[in-house]
């Protein structure tokens, strides 16, 4: 929850009132010893439902017990045995929403059956039979009503999280290198946060119902002071003392009420909170890939060859299973390689596999993707070995983010809102550089210069949404190459960015591949933007490499018919960015 969402709770008079009155009560039933006139069970015998008077403001009850000093003593059971039962459903709850909404899977099929379950159980007769088991305890009933309401937690949660799994952001936190369980407790829990809160407001609301109408069908403990114990003791003694219902129905009702208000109150805030947020992230674009997490597995060690490649992929092949059984290749027999220093351009038309093959290499393949063949070495390692079918997650772990840098092609929906820009940059190069927060700091505001930054310390301070696109896609350009990588893959690092836009952001990708001897591979559709950078060029489709070579071979005397279309396509009438010189003699791949 951001500080703004309690700042409009504020600028919201009933949330301000509820709040009021429930922190007066609890301030009453902690100061209960301080403020009550007498023990709450201390019976004075000859005062049996006695007026108010001068000693017993309020009364005394059919046992000759104070009911003033009752009632300070009972908001403590009542509001203690709210938040005991709202604990035990949240620590069981939010974690396992938390744990089935990221990485779904076996764990999630279990926890919703067991959620399901946990829900189909009577709630009232499961208490009264915990009571008939064990004896009168409020504190044992709350725990098991806790238990009984956590999957309401759990839901909540887990549908929170699937909304944001997906998020490009938290994408691009793996892909900089943090950790699951950084990643979840960094983009995911400031998502759960609000909305648990406002459903923990609700939960003690019903929760003190619940309390109150055990203790008022005498199924409490008798020698806890509560407001559903004098409830009931008052609607046996209706007729003597009719002040003595009153009391108690008028503070649990209006600590019900309160709490139900106050969540209202929450929901209203956190509505426009969020209506912001949307209205920037459908500006942006939609997530359109999920993370594969595996277990860890010790790296393959291979061989080096004689071509030794920066990032060298063999045949690779990539499809994904069909209803049918079979499986549909996206990606099939693709070779490739790039080395340091080296721009390579992945050239294709929509849905020719550019990306597809990009994830690969980067390990953000869907969960359901499977390699069919070939294999991909990064700096001599296999991090896709002959014959996986999956991309090992762990051989990945310790390059992404330090040795490959990611620049996706959204850059708005690639930073979190939730933070500002400097802390998104600092906390990646923190965690794998192991540098201190004053040296990230200073390497960030130097990150954000080298990539044209105008005001790098204001733009440190700043959150995404008060960025410009140009801008954004700078300071993830900052990201990629802030723990210094080898390799960097851009996937349509322009194509959300205006002509000007997409102009300057390519003069930073080249300066700083000449600088840091980046290796550095391009996806893009646009054979502008591959004239403007790259050194050779790769062109795909239907997944399949068509054409390989030279830059300038290949835009000169395209020998493959697609190519041609393709050049046609994209340079009919402009004339590219850098002149195209005379074509370097080379080798020169076509199919
Ligand atoms: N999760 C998936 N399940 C099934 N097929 C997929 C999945 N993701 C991508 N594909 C298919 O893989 C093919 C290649 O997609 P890819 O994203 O690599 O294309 P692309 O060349 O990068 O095009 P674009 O520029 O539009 O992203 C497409 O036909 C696409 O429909």
């Amino acid at each position: 929850m951001r500080a703004s969402l309690f700042r409009k709770l504020l600028r919201n008079p009933l949330g301000v009132v509820a709040l009021g009155v429930l922190i007066t009560i609890a301030l009453a039933g902690v100061l209960a010893p301080v403020l009550a006139p007498f023990d709450p069970n201390f019976s004075t015998i000859s005062k049996v439902l006695a007026s108010p008077d001068g000693s017993n403001l309020l009364g005394t009850d059919s046992g000759g017990r104070d009911v003033l000093s009752r009632l300070l003593y009972g908001a403590r059971t009542t509001l203690l045995s709210a938040v005991l039962c709202a604990a035990v459903a949240i620590s069981l709850g939010l974690p396992a929403g938390l744990v089935a909404g990221y990485y779904g899977g076996r764990f999630d099929a279990a926890a919703n059956w067991v959620s399901n379950m946990v829900m189909a159980l009577p709630g009232i007769v499961m208490l009264l039979g915990l009571r008939a088991a064990v004896g009168p305890s409020v504190w044992l009933a709350m725990v098991a009503f806790g238990v009984l309401i956590s999957p309401s937690y759990y839901r909540l949660t887990r549908t929170a999280v699937q909304s944001v799994r997906n998020e490009l952001y938290v994408d691009a936190a793996q892909v900089s290198g943090l950790g699951d369980g950084r990643i979840i407790a960094r983009h995911i829990l400031s998502v759960v946060r609000a909305p648990v809160i406002i459903q923990t407001a609700l939960i003690c609301a019903v929760a003190i119902a619940v309390q109150s109408g055990l203790d008022f069908l005498g199924l409490g403990d008798p020698t806890v002071p509560s407001w559903g114990s004098m409830l009931s003791d008052g609607f046996r003694s209706v007729y003597q003392n009719s002040l003595n219902l009153l009391w108690p129905a008028l503070a649990i009702a209006i600590t019900v009420v309160s709490l139900v208000l106050l969540g209202n109150a929450l929901r209203d805030s956190l509505e426009d909170a969020e209506k912001v947020t949307a209205q920037r992230r459908r500006r942006d674009g939609e997530a359109r890939t999920t993370v594969r997490r595996r277990r860890t597995q010790e790296p393959v060690p291979v061989e080096l060859g004689t071509e030794h490649h920066l990032l060298k992929v063999t045949g690779l092949g990539l499809g994904y299973p069909q209803s049918d059984g079979s499986i549909k290749k996206v990606v099939d027999d693709v070779t490739l390689h790039v080395d340091r220093g080296e721009v390579l351009g992945l050239v294709g038309e929509s849905g020719s596999g550019k990306t597809q093959t990009a994830f690969a290499v980067l390990g953000l393949l869907p969960d359901n993707a499977v390699i069919t063949g070939g294999t991909i070495q990064f700096d001599g390692s296999h991090t896709v070995a002959p014959g996986d079918e999956t991309v090992e997650q762990s051989r990945l772990r310790d390059l992404r983010g330090r040795r490959i840098g990611y620049i996706p092609q959204e850059p708005m929906s690639n930073l979190d809102p939730a933070f500002t820009v400097g802390h998104q940059l600092t906390r990646p190069m923190v965690k794998l550089l192991g540098i201190s927060k004053d040296e990230a700091r200073r390497r960030a505001l130097d990150l954000l210069a080298s990539v044209g930054i105008p005001d790098p310390a204001r733009t440190f301070k700043t959150h995404p949404h008060h960025l410009s696109g140009g801008m954004a896609q700078r300071v993830l350009i900052a990201g990629a190459i802030s723990c210094e990588p080898d390799l960097v893959i851009a996937d349509e690092p322009t194509t959300a960015l205006d002509v000007t836009v997409q102009a300057e952001v390519l003069d930073v990708l080249r300066d700083l591949q000449h600088r840091l001897q980046l290796g550095i591979v391009l996806v893009t559709h646009n054979f502008g933007v591959v004239a403007d950078i790259c050194d050779r060029v790769v062109v795909m489709r239907n997944g399949r490499l068509v054409e390989e070579g030279p830059v300038r071979t290949i835009l000169r005397e395209p020998a493959h018919d697609y190519t041609r279309e393709l050049l046609d396509s994209t340079l009919e009438g402009k004339t590219p960015m850098t002149p195209l010189l005379t074509a370097t003699p080379s080798a020169r791949v076509s199919r």
